[in-house]
């Protein structure tokens, strides 16, 4: 029997594109927000015997997490056979240790909070810095999209002679991957973090590589600092201005009006997170991890 796909509201079309990809059932979630700021969930189907899908790209989670949560246990509670998560972006996996006394380790309270709710789990791009794998701290299935296959693909039919560039040492491995899929050289930056909005980056010697173009690449785009800073850095040592690629568009407020006028030569994102400047779609890899994954259930 086909899966029926829920989403919360702000991904309908994301979850649209999915339904029609898996071709799946589609059915209503709504919610409603009471005047103490209590929420309310009603999946408007038939789940009885069903696996069920919930869509929810988990940008800002702290307010989609809670009625998520409702939604899966409202699922189960109603009969579904199985309740899954296609979540194209996954909230909470920077806080990967405890970097000052007393904080909490999210990445990890996260994880267990979502594998008591879901049986299994898709997404696009984890952002794993320490951790390899989800399964070190997801206890549910899980499958993972990569986009560096999708961000070569469109390097490579849109940008003459590019050079990748990642801004810092941690993205070495993934901009390999996506230059050597795009027959194109890569280097990386070096960042320091000191705050949340102060970043800086400095450039190797780029001097073989003047005649190319540069194209920044990383997998989240925040405060854009990053980002910014970089393409500052690329600008200041002469190079033409980089095209901008990040998956996750997850662009705090400001950040991209930000980010466009630190005037790179374009700005492009996957669509993990609905974001105006989304252009490389994850939804075909997505469906089918999620095809793969709901037939390791079942068997
Ligand atoms: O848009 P921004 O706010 O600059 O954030 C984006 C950066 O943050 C992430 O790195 P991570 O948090 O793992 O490392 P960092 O703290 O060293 O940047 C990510 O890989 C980007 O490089």
């Amino acid at each position: 029997m086909k899966p029926i796909v829920f989403h919360l509201p702000g991904d309908e079309a994301f979850a649209n594109r999915l339904v029609s990809t898996l071709q799946a059932e589609p059915a209503g979630l709504e919610l409603h927000r009471f005047p103490d700021g209590e929420s309310l969930v009603r999946l408007d189907a038939d789940v009885t015997g069903r696996t069920v899908v919930l869509t929810c790209s988990l940008a800002r989670p702290d307010e989609k997490t809670l009625p998520l949560l409702f939604a899966a246990d409202a699922a189960r509670d109603l009969g579904a056979a199985k309740v899954l998560l296609a979540a194209p972006y996954l909230a909470y996996l920077r806080q990967d240790r405890r970097f000052h006394a007393g904080e909490a380790v999210t990445s990890r309270s996260y994880a267990a909070l979502l594998s008591t709710a879901f049986d299994g789990l898709v997404t696009a791009d984890p952002h794993l810095h320490r951790y390899h794998a989800l399964d070190e701290i997801y206890r549910i299935p899980t499958r993972v999209v990569h986009t560096a296959p999708l961000i070569a693909r469109w390097v490579a039919t849109h940008v003459e002679r590019p050079l990748l560039i990642g801004p810092d040492s941690e993205s070495e491995q993934w901009v390999a991957e996506v230059a050597a899929a795009a027959g194109a050289p890569w280097i990386v930056l070096q960042k320091i973090r000191r705050g949340d909005r102060d970043v800086e980056v400095s450039l190797p010697d780029v001097s073989a590589w003047r005649d190319r173009q540069p194209v920044l690449v990383d997998d989240i785009v925040s405060s854009a600092r990053t980002m910014i800073q970089a393409v500052a850095s690329v600008r200041r040592v002469g190079l033409p201005a980089p095209v901008c690629i990040g998956v996750h568009a997850l662009f705090a407020p400001a950040a991209y009006e930000e980010l466009l006028a630190s005037r790179p030569a374009r700005v492009l994102t996957c669509d993990t997170v609905p974001h105006a400047s989304n252009e490389i779609s994850v939804v075909e890899p997505l469906a089918h991890a999620l095809e793969e994954l709901m037939g390791e259930i079942a068997s």
